[in-house]
């Protein structure tokens, strides 16, 4: 228990007897011919004493230590704010280091420093805004995106959001916009209100799988709506098992309106028909949409018509899944943002086997996610890879960069 409280509880102990007397004594003046109300409020007074004390004791204690350390680092926090504003992408000297050893606690002083929410629990769930002079202050507004997660589908684009929502300059809206595909309509003024606020120590982020490859000119409304500084990021991974991640998810899909529509569209009796066209081999149906997906070079063009490549970033996806730290850390360099992710903050998840923030908080992926994969036939596998590799190696060539699944299954 905190000092003053304890003393105050002391005291009111202590002098529990007297109080009662002293209450007596009162009311006995006051109601001297009803002797029940003197001695039931006499008591009454005396519980309500106790429970006070009873509640402060129980009081969390936590709770209190880090509003203190809120307090304390005030005034740190006001030299932050005025001598050295932000530039995003730009890493000075004395931005490149984080204090290394800091706990959960220290974790969210940082946060508090840069955001313009109260720290919460789960600590991406934005709900409760600061004071209005401090949002001035930290010049609090809600922003459009200056970083968009375009794709791709099933590679991790929802649990990269997820992870990189805890680094106190990132902050993102926990859903998908999907503004520049099919909610355009809506308008700029709309778009920006899906975005939670953010200081000028923070960039704002949005993720929306289908970007990558539909509409055909997303990457040119992203660039004309969003500043032509925009940072994109597309995590791709093995377009095989990006295959079957996406059949599981439609076959699962509990709207069946959605279901049957999809089954019509794209699904077949078994993933091999759906895949293969009257299920040969050497007849890959590229006009099924989980299957063109995977072939990341052919939109990439677009965004290369739109974007200096030195503006996109590739994840690999795969890599991503196996060594999370490492991924987060080129997604750092390339924003420009000081470094926070290290190795020790994941975890491994021991029933579905992916990687979990596991500080400041455990964050898995959502239960949706992670289903178990039906087994693809060895002949498709091979089939497939084959069929993805001359894309994927054209791709690597074009970016200037490898990735760890280009024919692992052929
Ligand atoms: N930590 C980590 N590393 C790598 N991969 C991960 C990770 N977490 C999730 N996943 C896998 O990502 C699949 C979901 O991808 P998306 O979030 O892009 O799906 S969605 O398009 O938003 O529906 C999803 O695929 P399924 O296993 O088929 O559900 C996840 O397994």
């Amino acid at each position: 228990m905190d000092r003053p409280q304890a003393s105050l509880a002391t005291v009111i102990l202590q002098n529990a007897s007297l109080i009662k007397e002293k209450v007596e004594d009162s009311l006995h003046r006051a109601f001297s011919r009803r002797g029940f109300y003197k001695w039931a409020l006499g008591y009454l007074t005396l519980f309500t004493c106790l429970a006070l004390v009873v509640s402060m004791a129980k009081s969390p204690r936590g709770d209190r230590a880090t509003t203190r350390s809120l307090l304390a680092e005030k005034s740190s926090l006001t030299n932050l704010l005025n001598d050295s504003e932000y530039v995003h992408g730009v890493v000075s000297d004395d931005y490149t280091t984080w204090d290394a050893s800091f706990d959960a606690k220290r974790y969210m002083v940082e946060r508090w420093k840069t955001s313009c929410y109260y720290p919460t629990h789960p600590i991406y769930r934005l709900n409760k805004l600061l004071k209005v002079d401090e949002m001035k202050r930290r010049g609090c507004v809600r922003r459009l995106p200056e970083v968009v997660i375009a794709g791709v589908r099933k590679c991790g684009t929802g649990t990269l959001l997820r992870f990189l929502n805890f680094h106190p300059h990132l902050v993102g809206p926990k859903d998908e916009t999907h503004y520049f595909d099919s909610l355009t309509e809506h308008g700029v003024q709309w778009y920006r209100e899906q975005m939670p606020f953010s200081s000028r120590l923070q960039m704002t982020i949005e993720k929306t799988p289908t970007y990558y490859f539909r509409p055909f000119d997303a990457p040119k409304r992203i660039r004309q709506t969003l500043s032509s500084n925009v940072r994109i990021l597309v995590i791709l991974c093995d377009p095989v098992r990006r295959i079957v991640s996406d059949y599981v998810e439609f076959i699962n899909k509990t709207d069946k309106a959605e279901q049957d529509y999809m089954q019509r569209k794209t699904l077949a009796e078994s993933i091999e028909s759906t895949v293969f066209e009257q299920a040969r081999p050497d007849n890959v149906n590229t006009h099924n949409e989980m299957v063109d997906v995977g072939i990341y070079v052919k939109y990439l063009f677009r965004w290369l018509e739109q974007f200096p490549r030195s503006q996109i970033h590739f994840i690999d996806g795969d890599n991503f899944r196996n060594n999370p730290a490492e991924e987060l850390q080129k997604v750092e360099k390339f924003l420009g943002v000081r470094p926070f992710f290290r190795e020790e903050h994941f975890r491994k998840d021991s029933v579905k086997g992916q990687y979990c923030m596991a500080f400041p908080q455990m964050t898995c992926m959502p239960s949706s996610k992670g289903r178990e994969h039906p087994e693809l036939k060895e002949w498709a596998k091979k089939r497939l890879c084959e069929f993805y590799s001359p894309f994927d190696r054209a791709l690597a060539t074009l970016v200037k960069q490898n990735f760890t699944w280009i024919g692992k299954n052929c």
